[in-house]
């Protein structure tokens, strides 16, 4: 488990101090993957940074299995950084070096016997799929299997925090893909908890478990990413779902919709998003509805639906079926004509 208690980092620079963190308090639980997302400059590096103390913070604690990594001494340190692993989004391989030798570099400098760092450094290529380029350099790999190199020498000492810097951030849709799917399954094989931050919503929704917004350098909401996903407070979260999740009806069909009907969004959370709620609404009301969009997706295992229609009917029973939707659980938001 990770615990950051009132954690505080300010920098100073020429011009004074500048605020990264601003007295976060944050737990994250063991054998999670917890996302923090957070546009340029939230504070999101400073946090991960102070995490394994990279970043010195400036007060406050950072906890990890019961230890508070602020107390320890230099060499204590040392060692406890060793079940810390890194990984960073231009992968921070050492270019005069072999794959075999970039991953075998952090047993090295950990200590290890030579007969040991053959065998773990061969297991570890396996692991990520590139036991036959153990003898290639850096500028002969693709960035998907840099980014493997370097979750290879991340997981060299069994560390069992993983940090990640924008992992996916220079690869292309489908190594991103594939990449997010190697650190589904070591977090699910070898139990490693996984802190990861992004600007992307897709990143989150795609592995996180549970997801922290950054603004100002502060935590401004969190929860299970099921329930930031169907339920957003702040309005910095909803635009970042909305980057995501939110389908804009083209200009062409507004035109063509009933000025006097209503066109609004329903979002179908849990098993409201398998049931026929539309139809029962119906069949319950006088109005009619036109579907113009709709779709059911998966997060984690739990769907999430959203639909946009346009209700028509007396004003009176539109309300009433909105009512309805509403006491069967789910959003109703009615969307802006667009002029
Ligand atoms: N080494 C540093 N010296 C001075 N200021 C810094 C330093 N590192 C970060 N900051 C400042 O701290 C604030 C938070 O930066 P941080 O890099 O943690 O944000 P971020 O959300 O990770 O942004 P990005 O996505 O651009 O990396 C910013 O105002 C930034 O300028």
């Amino acid at each position: 488990m990770i615990q950051l208690i009132d954690l505080h980092k300010e920098y100073k620079t020429k011009k004074g101090m500048v605020l990264g963190v601003d007295r976060v308090n944050l737990t994250i639980r063991k054998g999670d993957i917890f996302g923090i997302v957070g546009y340029s400059g939230a504070g999101k590096s400073s946090v991960l940074r102070c995490i394994n103390l990279l970043e010195k913070p400036t007060s406050g604690k950072v906890v990890v299995d019961g230890v508070d990594l602020t107390s320890l001494s230099k060499e204590e340190l040392r060692v406890a950084r060793q079940k810390i692993g890194m990984i960073f989004q231009h992968f921070h391989l050492i270019t005069s070096k072999t794959v075999f030798e970039n991953v075998a570099f952090a047993l090295k400098a950990a200590g290890k016997p030579p007969s040991l760092i053959d065998k773990r450094v061969t297991e570890l290529l396996q692991l990520v799929g590139l036991a036959d380029k153990a003898e290639h350099y850096p500028a002969q790999l693709s960035g998907g299997q840099k980014q493997r190199v370097g979750i290879a020498r991340a997981l060299a000492n069994d560390p069992q925090v993983l940090l990640c810097d924008e992992p996916t951030s220079a690869l292309d849709p489908t190594t991103t893909q594939s990449i997010l799917s190697l650190l589904r399954d070591i977090n699910k094989t070898l139990g490693l908890t996984i802190v990861l931050i992004t600007h992307e919503m897709e990143v989150v929704k795609d592995l996180c478990h549970h997801v922290a917004i950054m603004q100002d350098g502060k935590i401004i909401e969190e929860g299970s990413v099921y329930e930031i996903f169907a339920n957003p407070v702040q309005p910095l979260t909803r635009e970042f779902i909305a980057n995501t999740l939110e389908f804009k009806l083209p200009r062409k069909l507004w035109d063509k919709l009933d000025p006097a009907g209503k066109v609004v969004k329903v979002l179908f959370r849990d098993e409201a998003a398998e049931q026929a709620i539309i139809y029962d609404m119906l069949k319950a009301s006088g109005i009619k509805a036109n579907i113009l969009h709709g779709k059911i997706e998966y997060i984690g295992d739990k769907p999430l639906g959203t639909f946009i229609m346009e209700v028509t009917g007396e004003p009176l029973e539109i309300d009433n079926a909105l009512q309805y939707l509403v006491d069967r659980s789910c959003g109703v938001e009615v969307v802006d004509r667009v002029e």
